[in-house]
């Protein structure tokens, strides 16, 4: 079963194609990651799986439904662009939330307070958001976001603006509602977010998806690099060695053969090669990105937004 489906998405503005023609499936109960860089069309392609906006062309089944806005009740969402009342306190803020998803006020209230409490700002509770601390506020915003139970969240760049101790706050509250069968979407120009918390990916640069699938699938299409140090630097062992071998003094580093580490290694301690130092280095997310996407693209990935330069 797929939380979300959605086929041939088109948006256009003035005549600029900001979501080409993409395809995503997202399974229930998984962490999905929108991965790309600025500008890719990410929140445009959020937009119309929520039902925010029309797509041109293309068609998108949220929860079972091509109605998206009818699933509302069901959908948490933190939109990119932050902002709540100012002068409203926390639980309140997190009651009026709920309430717009369908809760009745006062459990919403009882709900916000409760969750404000497991995040260990119960102490803030009575607190307008102005005399919040920016951190604090985005996890109010963010408790607003679950208070009513949602089956799917989703969290467009929730990691934007905070510091690396809420960076890691959120990623455990993610994994909390992951943990109860929540299916959980959420875009991010930062690779190591989606690495360390998606097990699916779908990698979006202008407009168009190179990938949608596993985390594992993508690394797995680069094969792991082998770093080996001897004591020696020649001898017959050296046949051994695959063809795309660099060598720095004892240094070799070469891709891992499709026969693996085993006759490489017979080859080495027969050749009485020396071995120091011998490690095998499964790609990461970084190098698969850059070989899907291209090294310009995983450039634009690495640069900060406005918001983080502020
Ligand atoms: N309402 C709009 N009117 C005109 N152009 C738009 C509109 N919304 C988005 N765009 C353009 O569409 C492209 C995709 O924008 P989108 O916000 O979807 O990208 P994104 O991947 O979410 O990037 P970011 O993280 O920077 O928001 C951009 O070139 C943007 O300027």
């Amino acid at each position: 079963m797929h939380a979300i489906e959605a086929r041939g998405l088109v948006k256009q503005f003035d005549g600029f194609r900001a979501v080409d023609g993409i395809d995503l499936n997202v399974p229930e109960g998984s962490i999905y990651g929108i991965l790309g860089p600025n500008g890719a069309g990410k929140t445009t392609t959020i937009r119309m799986l929520l039902g925010i906006i029309d797509p041109d062309e293309g068609t998108r089944v949220l929860l079972g439904s091509d109605r998206p806005l009818s699933q509302s009740k069901l959908v948490g969402y933190l939109p990119e662009e932050r902002g709540l009342y100012q002068s409203m306190r926390a639980a309140d803020t997190i009651a009026f939330m709920g309430a717009l998803r369908g809760m009745p006020l006062k459990a919403a209230e009882m709900r916000g307070r409760e969750l404000m409490e497991e995040a260990g700002l119960g102490y803030a509770a009575d607190r307008q958001i102005r005399q919040l601390s920016k951190g604090m506020a985005q996890t109010v915003q963010l408790l607003g976001t679950i208070v009513h139970d949602p089956k799917l969240i989703v969290l467009d760049e929730p990691f934007s603006g905070l510091d690396a101790l809420n960076q890691a706050k959120l990623e455990r509250m993610i994994r909390a509602q992951a943990d109860r069968g929540v299916t959980i979407i959420f875009s991010t120009h930062v690779i190591a977010h989606a690495e360390r918390l998606c097990e699916r990916i779908a990698i979006i640069a202008k407009g168009k998806v190179s990938f949608d699938g596993l985390v594992s699938t993508a690394r797995d299409r680069l094969r792991p690099q082998v770093h080996l140090e001897t004591e020696t630097a020649d001898g017959p062992w050296r046949k051994a060695l695959p063809d795309d071998v660099r060598h720095e003094g004892n240094w070799w580093h070469f891709t891992l053969p499709d026969s693996g580490v085993e006759p490489l290694l017979t080859a080495l301690i027969g050749g009485k090669a020396g071995i120091r130092s011998l490690s095998i280095e499964r790609p990461g997310l970084h190098d698969a990105f850059v070989a899907i996407a291209g090294e310009d693209t995983a450039a634009e990935m690495d640069a900060p937004t406005a918001e983080e330069l502020i």
